[in-house]
């Protein structure tokens, strides 16, 4: 029996090369081809002679006078001519190197042809033949996009065969209410409309529908995807000692504000549970969220469970360790640390220690998650700046334990509607409020020969006894000349200051001389550390509090929200100077947001505005789902109802046994059944 499942090579003239062409598109079912929509159209309607331009694409129709005729020139290169008769205008059309179309072009009959218009010569460059199907006035050609191993044409063809023998066999899974109230269309409309539109209204009508059930589906997932991690005995009851937690806090360093209160206590509330802990903690950079992490190792700590610390760099991991393993000293807990870079011995040893249980809370980087690594009863993973981690690597954490609780925590403040797309299995824990005693950075933008007022405040500055950092930008493409500029900075600096000391940090030192480096940098044995972008995540030092950023038009808003965030972390005036010369609109708008605001959740909002969703978090690591029709941002009030209609429906019916919700519960299925479930 026919299903949509079927392998495409289930279609006529789908062979090996086939199939693999298709797979690299994403495409390995015939349902997966009737879901792979075009992202645009070309207008082929017919045009009368008069009404054209000289270079118009167009398509033109009329009758074949002589047959057609092919030549080569040049090394295998062809050139087909052929005389057709547009409004008793006999014209020539050349096709360059489609020698084949001649079987197709028949003397005496009708074609249409789509091509570039040569007003002068009366004549058309032709790009293609118009299916008589497609062509007549009916005026849209679907463009999709295809790699150098399958052609647009053979894509059409097998679209085409797929539709006619599978058609009958397309379901509804946007449930019947919703889709009357919506006004949207059933899926085979959707299915047929995308690809073979009559006209742009038709086509407008089908990209809508189809982008909200795409959105619709994926809402559905996440849906499902945390109803699992509710079940009630899928997850561990981490039984925190609550008088044990509240000695721990007597002992730290401030008091904890009330953000942190409030989201300390989300996240024990939940450990305590026995179902499993997926949770999102966001905040601002600097707002905290360090201490929160520790106290919920600890909680697992005193459940009796160790607890897991994942950091996306070996620096991270050690700086982490070192506050860490001090915070915890009083209260009689063992850390360890786990990074890439141990020596044999010491790796050993940690791994026999984590295995035994000796260790009640490692810290460490994606080492922690290596298949030698055994857990002796992991409770909590808890996982920094998450997005630099891929989907996979998460769930690699989590498989190690008992299914430990996960708590993500990202300084990458979120928009509201990426949130949703992107977490949207997750509970999540905002913390939105900065420490008491700080004062806002001061942000200046100036143009590189302004610099003056920043040598002149970053003397005075050093002269109250502050420390700052000096930023150049890293630029992928040649780390040769990166390095360059940071040592050219780094010897004016020190020429300019010759009473301090000044060091460089770069990407190309060894771990162990970037850990001393800093360690100087928070010891204040340095005061000005010149660096590329290595400083961005994590560094922590009170006493800094001059920011100064070169080229700082090459960074990403939300990068240099992050370098901002460096400094302003204790009770001094901070200072923040951007100095760039901006070229284009789209930087000199960012510059602009940096002057205006320092809170990072409108900045993200900002950045999206300016950049788009997939740049936001710079990598293919950011965990964003991509979509094929549904554009997250420009639909953002879509996904919003698509987002409250899902929530709605596993709200009601969890198990999904409404007829209504028959689609969905086999969509979930297929996912399952093709693995595709979690990522
Ligand atoms: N309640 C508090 N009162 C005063 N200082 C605090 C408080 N909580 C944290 N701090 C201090 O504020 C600084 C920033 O905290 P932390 O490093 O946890 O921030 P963060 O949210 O992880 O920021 P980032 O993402 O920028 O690294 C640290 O020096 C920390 O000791």
């Amino acid at each position: 029996m026919p299903s949509l499942s079927d392998p495409v090579n289930a279609l006529k003239g789908v062979g090996e090369k086939r199939v693999s062409a298709l797979h690299q598109l994403g495409i390995d079912t015939v349902g997966d081809l009737l879901f792979y929509f075009p992202f645009r159209y070309e207008d082929i309607r017919t045009r009368s002679l008069a009404e054209l331009g000289d270079g118009e694409k167009v398509t033109l129709k009329g009758l074949v006078i002589a047959p057609p005729v092919v030549s080569r020139f040049g090394r295998n290169r062809t050139r087909l001519n052929v005389r057709v008769l547009v409004e008793d205008l006999p014209i020539v059309v050349t096709f360059f190197n489609q020698p084949w179309l001649k079987d197709k072009i028949v003397e005496n009959t009708e074609v249409a042809v789509f091509g570039i218009w040569n007003a002068m010569k009366h004549s058309m460059t032709g790009q293609r033949l118009i299916a008589q199907a497609e062509g007549g006035n009916a005026g849209m050609s679907p463009i999709y996009s295809v790699n150098k191993h399958i052609r647009q044409r053979t894509l059409v063809d097998l679209i085409e065969q797929a539709y006619k023998q599978y058609a009958p066999l397309l379901t509804d899974v946007v449930p019947v209410p919703l889709r009357r109230h919506y006004k949207l269309e059933e899926t085979a409309t959707i299915v047929h409309d995308m690809h073979f539109p009559r006209n742009s209204e038709d086509a407008r009508a089908a990209r809508r529908s189809a982008a909200f059930r795409e959105l619709f589906l994926f809402e559905c997932r996440m849906q499902s995807l945390r109803a699992d991690n509710n079940k009630e005995d899928a997850g561990l009851a981490l039984n925190y000692d609550l008088q044990a937690m509240r000695e721990f806090i007597k002992t730290l360093p401030f008091e904890l504000t009330n953000a942190q209160k409030r989201v300390v206590n989300e996240i024990v509330a939940d450990m305590k549970r026995p179902h499993h802990m997926n949770r999102l903690l966001q905040g601002d950079v600097g707002s905290g969220k360090t201490i929160v992490a520790v106290l919920a190792l600890f909680a697992a700590v005193t459940a009796g469970y160790q607890a897991a610390l994942m950091v996306p760099t070996e620096i991270l991991a050690e700086q982490h360790y070192q506050k860490i393993a001090q915070l915890l000293a009083p209260m009689h807990v063992s850390v360890g640390l786990l990074t890439g870079s141990l020596s044999a011995t010491d790796r050993a040893k940690t791994v026999h220690d984590i295995a035994t249980g000796r260790l009640n809370v490692i810290i460490g980087t994606h080492a922690l998650i290596q298949d030698t690594v055994k857990f002796a009863k992991l409770g909590l993973a808890v996982i920094d700046e998450q997005h630099r981690f891929g989907v996979n690597q998460r769930r690699e954490l989590r498989r190690k334990g008992l299914s430990p609780d996960v708590l993500m925590m990202t300084a990458t403040p979120i928009p509201r509607t990426l949130a949703i797309t992107t977490y949207g299995e997750m509970d999540v824990s905002t913390i939105d409020e900065l420490p008491a005693g700080r004062h806002p950075i001061v942000t200046e933008w100036l143009k590189s020969n302004q610099t003056r007022q920043v040598y002149d405040r970053l003397r005075s500055e050093l002269a109250a006894g502050a420390q700052a950092y000096v930023v150049t930008p890293l630029i992928a493409e040649s780390e040769a000349i990166d390095l360059r500029n940071a040592e050219d900075l780094y010897e004016k600096m020190t020429k300019a200051l010759p009473q301090y000391h000044v060091a460089l940090l770069h990407g190309q030192l060894k771990n162990q001389d970037k850990n001393d480096i800093m360690g100087a940098f928070a010891r204040n044995e340095v005061q000005v550390l010149v660096a590329t972008t290595v400083v961005e995540v994590g560094m922590d030092v009170a006493n800094a509090n001059l920011m100064i950023i070169f080229d700082a038009d090459r960074f990403g808003l939300s990068q240099l929200h992050q370098l901002r965030g460096r400094v302003g972390r204790g009770s001094r005036h901070a200072y923040c100077y951007l100095i760039a010369d901006p070229k284009n609109q789209v930087a000199i708008s960012r510059m602009e947001a940096m002057v205006k605001t320092t809170d990072g959740f409108v900045l993200a909002e900002e950045d999206l505005k300016l950049r788009g969703p997939g740049d936001v978090f710079g990598d293919e690591q950011s965990g964003l789902p991509s979509f094929n029709v549904a554009d997250p941002v420009g639909d953002s009030a879509m996904l919003d109802v698509a987002h409250g209609e899902a929530g709605a429906i596993f709200d009601t019916d969890p198990q999904l046994q409404a007829p209504d919700h028959q689609g969905i519960a086999q969509y979930l299925a297929e996912l399952k059944r093709r693995n595709q479930y979690f990522d």
